[in-house]
């Protein structure tokens, strides 16, 4: 029986599959089931031959018995005659020899009819003084005992019994004979009538004999008959048997046939229509079978394979088929030829084959060994193209890996790259020249986006990325990690060669341009360059401090590059420090440390007090609580919240707060009653498309009258956001708000930027109106400004009135409203406000 062996990758050589060892008491006990009805009727045809034998031999014993009983009554009748004529005392002792014999048989016959088998040994010794064959003894015992009950032996002892009597006599009459002639000479008389007697007695046991021949015949053909319709019976009950079982095991034969058929048909449809090759082999690897996916894999049929092994006709590499080959799978015929030679890959394995085409495929190899008492009789190989798998795990590895707009690593691989460079330089610090990180953020990008839209947006990306691999050096590592934003690990390179680098990549991204349209679209790019060394440790630190420092680059006015060396470079500890403050302000959102400020709006003229009708004007101002009781102002910490993200969540809580204050401050009846409540809006909250619907819903929340609100956004913001800043500004003009373009003449001061905007306040930067009274340029711009404003229709705020001379002087140019130190500090908002002129 063969046996498969197990694959050697799970079980240790030698070990043979246990189907083999469970079959065989299964196996043994069917056999058992099917014969024993044969070996039952075996027993009962021995023991039937056994008793055959017995009853034969008894009846046997019997009729020499009989003989042996008859020859001594006619030996006792004879000498008794003899004696009663001449008196002769040899005659006498005859006939006592005689009689004995059939006097003890009657003796063990009486015995065994009374006490049975108890009498066996008395009964033995009997037979044997009646001159029974000892060898007949056993035998004539056993049937009397135990037959005596039927017919026919009872008919047979019957008549054996009818002989006791005449015995008796004779007994007697020889006994009577010997007392006379001891007395005195018989006359002949006498004689006459004694020999009479023993005639008679004489003729009596004669029939008796006959009788019982008779019966002894007749038992004996009775007995000879009973056994041979038992013979008969049993031999015909074996045969039908024999014939039953032999009709059931060719039943049982023809259903495991067509088992056998089906379940043989199933596995070649089975193993034709699955997807993996199947190749079977002799031991010596010549194909002994094949299934249709192998014969495509190998491009070969079974036909063209029966005469060779199979490795010799695995299709060798193509001469072309250089490259890398020592990174390149092993070749399967390799793993073919050490599997038949017992030295097993383990089942994960890929290896290399060369298809009919001479195509590369990746395949995955399984062995199982059909083996017997002698060892490996066939060799099946399992070979699963794993090639359309194992390109798409290499497409998903890329995919996680890198960026699928500019095909560069993305930031989780390059946070895994520089990883793994720390560690290395931490573990063997060989001498080298340094290292450095770049963090280049594009500058203004949103600006493209926003006015060109996304697809010219990602052109640029990918002309940016293109310039960035042109300027690098062998073995430096660029990647894309953030939307506009990239990162170069430079190894190797001194930090003077690192900045000169940097420069360049400024320069060339100068010169990048996408031509979109009829626009000519350019941006320039602010670089954070930084020094590996002590104590940037981490990965996450070194891109930290690198953002700090692009952060930095954008600070000195963008298209710049901000170098830092850790161990020379205080200044990125400000922007470190900036960090911070992202964390105080997500806990003050969530801890309720926010509190707002309100700092009068003061008219200058009694018109424009007219036209704020005669109520407060004020801005109102975010602050933060301390956990010491200090309260800070938003100088400190909007740039950090600005510049991570979080001023639309300020801003949307100073919304909510403001007209919820509103609401109390006039339920309270504060007086003058607020007619005009400006809300300062980041820019990032300004690009936010769903601002616009979150102020609608908070105003018609709260029930505040939008004619008392007013929005102040500043020239940056809305110039960056312009579309959806118009869109907002004429949809909550619509419902009656107002606006302000605040910290105006601090940027760029596009008027055409004024014109888009139809705001109702122009807020003249404060720095202008700071130093007017010693700056005349400030002055004169003070002016202009003012001018401007009231020529498209606006009314003008100077900030920063600090002084009264300032107030003035304002007043003097016209101005319509003055803000500042002067004309009322910032109070708490949530309190009664009270009026400073
Ligand atoms: N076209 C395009 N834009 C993207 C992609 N990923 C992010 N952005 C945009 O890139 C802009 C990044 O803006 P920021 O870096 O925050 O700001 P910026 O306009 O570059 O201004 P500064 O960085 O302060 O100079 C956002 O408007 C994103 O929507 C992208 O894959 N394609």
């Amino acid at each position: 029986m063969p046996r498969l062996s197990p694959p050697s990758a799970e079980l240790p050589e030698g070990h043979a599959l246990p189907a083999t060892r469970v079959a065989m008491p299964v196996r043994k006990r069917s056999l058992l089931l099917s014969i024993w009805p044969f070996v039952a009727l075996a027993i009962v045809q021995t023991v039937l031959a056994i008793s055959s034998l017995h009853i034969l031999g008894a009846m046997r014993a019997f009729s020499s018995g009989e003989s042996q009983w008859s020859k001594g009554q006619k030996d006792a009748t004879y000498a008794l005659a003899r004696y009663a004529v001449s008196g002769d005392p040899a005659a006498y002792e005859q006939f006592h020899q005689g009689l004995h014999i059939p006097m003890s048989d009657m003796q063990a016959r009486l015995m065994l009819e009374d006490q049975g088998y108890a009498a066996r040994a008395q009964a033995s010794l009997l037979l044997l003084q009646g001159h029974n064959e000892p060898e007949e003894i056993n035998a004539l015992i056993w049937l009397t005992v135990y037959f005596r009950h039927t017919e026919s032996i009872g008919e047979l002892l019957g008549r054996w019994r009818d002989a006791d009597e005449p015995l008796h006599e004779l007994q007697t009459l020889g006994g009577d004979i010997y007392a006379c002639l001891q007395l005195a000479p018989p006359t002949s008389e006498q004689k006459q009538s004694w020999l009479a007697q023993i005639n008679s007695l004489q003729i009596q046991l004669s029939e008796a004999e006959r009788a019982f021949n008779k019966a002894l015949g007749d038992t004996s053909r009775a007995m000879n008959k009973w056994l041979w319709s038992i013979n008969i019976g049993i031999a015909l009950a074996m045969l039908s048997l024999l014939m039953g079982h032999t009709w059931r095991l060719q039943r049982k034969t023809a259903r495991a046939e067509d088992a056998l058929d089906l379940v043989s048909e199933r596995a070649s449809t089975t193993l034709a229509a699955i997807g993996e090759a199947v190749i079977t082999t002799d031991a010596a690897g010549h194909v002994v079978y094949m299934n249709r996916a192998a014969e495509e894999l190998l491009g070969l049929s079974l036909e063209q394979l029966v005469t060779g092994k199979l490795v010799q006709h695995i299709h060798a590499p193509p001469a072309f088929a250089g490259g890398d080959l020592g990174s390149a799978p092993p070749l399967v015929q390799t793993a073919i030829s050490e599997a038949l030679e017992g030295r097993e890959h383990p089942r994960d394995t890929i290896f290399r084959l060369y298809d009919a085409q001479q195509q590369v495929r990746e395949v995955k190899l399984a062995f199982t060994a059909i083996s017997d008492d002698n060892g490996t009789t066939e060799a099946v190989f399992v070979l699963h193209d794993v090639s359309q798998e194992q390109s798409y795990i290499r497409e998903l590895a890329w995919q996680a890996t890198h960026d699928q707009l500019t095909g560069l690593v993305n930031r989780y691989e390059f946070e895994r790259l520089l990883g793994v460079f720390l560690a290395q330089t931490k573990q063997s610090p060989t001498p080298s020249a340094g290292h450095a990180i770049m963090y280049l953020d594009l500058d203004q990008f949103k600006v493209i986006n926003d006015t060109a839209g996304h697809i010219a947006g990602d052109a640029m990306l990918r002309a940016m990325s293109a310039m960035l691999q042109r300027c690098l050096r062998a073995g430096d590592t660029l990647a894309r990690v953030g939307g506009d934003e990239f990162a170069i690990l430079l190894t190797q390179c001194s930090f003077d060669e690192a900045k000169r680098i940097a420069e360049q990549i400024r320069d060339a991204a100068q010169n990048v341009r996408i031509q979109w349209g009829e626009r000519s679209l350019s941006a320039g790019i602010s670089i954070g360059l930084v020094k590996l060394a002590a104590p940037l440790a981490s990965v996450e630190e070194v891109l930290r401090v690198a953002d700090m420092a692009s952060y930095g680059a954008k600070q000195r006015g963008r298209n710049n590059v901000y170098a830092y060396d850790p161990g020379v470079d205080q200044e990125i500890a400000r922007y470190v420090g900036e960090m911070e403050w992202v964390e105080r302000i997500k806990a003050a959102l969530e801890g309720g440390h926010f509190c707002l400020y309100a700092q009068n709006i003061v008219a200058l003229s009694t018109a424009a007090d007219h036209i704020a009708g005669g109520g407060l004007h004020i801005e109102v101002q975010i602050r933060m609580h301390l956990p010491d009781g200090n309260i800070i102002s938003p100088v400190l910490f909007i740039p950090a919240a600005e510049r991570y993200g979080l001023m639309p969540m300020v801003d949307r809580w100073v919304v909510k707060q403001t007209l919820k204050t509103l609401v109390h401050l006039q339920k309270t009846g504060q007086t003058p009653a607020i007619t005009c409540c400006a809300i300062n809006l980041s820019g990032t909250s300004l690009g936010d498309e769903r601002l616009l619907d979150f102020l609608q819903e908070q105003i018609a929340l709260h029930g505040v009258d939008p004619r008392t609100l007013c929005f102040e956004v500043t020239e940056t913001a809305a110039i960056t956001h312009l579309p959806n800043a118009i869109r907002l500004v004429n949809a909550l003009k619509a419902l009656g708000c107002r606006f302000s373009m605040d910290d105006f003449g601090a940027g760029v001061s596009s008027f055409g930027s004024l014109k888009n905007l139809p705001v109702d306040f122009l807020k003249i930067d404060g720095a202008i109106v700071a130093d007017m009274l010693n700056e005349p340029a400030h002055r004169a711009m003070v002016e202009a400004i003012n001018h401007l404003g009231h020529a498209l229709g606006m009314k003008t705020i100077a900030e920063f009135a600090s002084s009264p001379e300032i107030v003035e002087t304002l007043r003097g140019m016209g101005i319509d409203y003055a803000q500042g130190y002067a004309v009322g500090r910032p109070q708490p908002f949530s309190d009664a406000l009270t009026v400073t002129r």
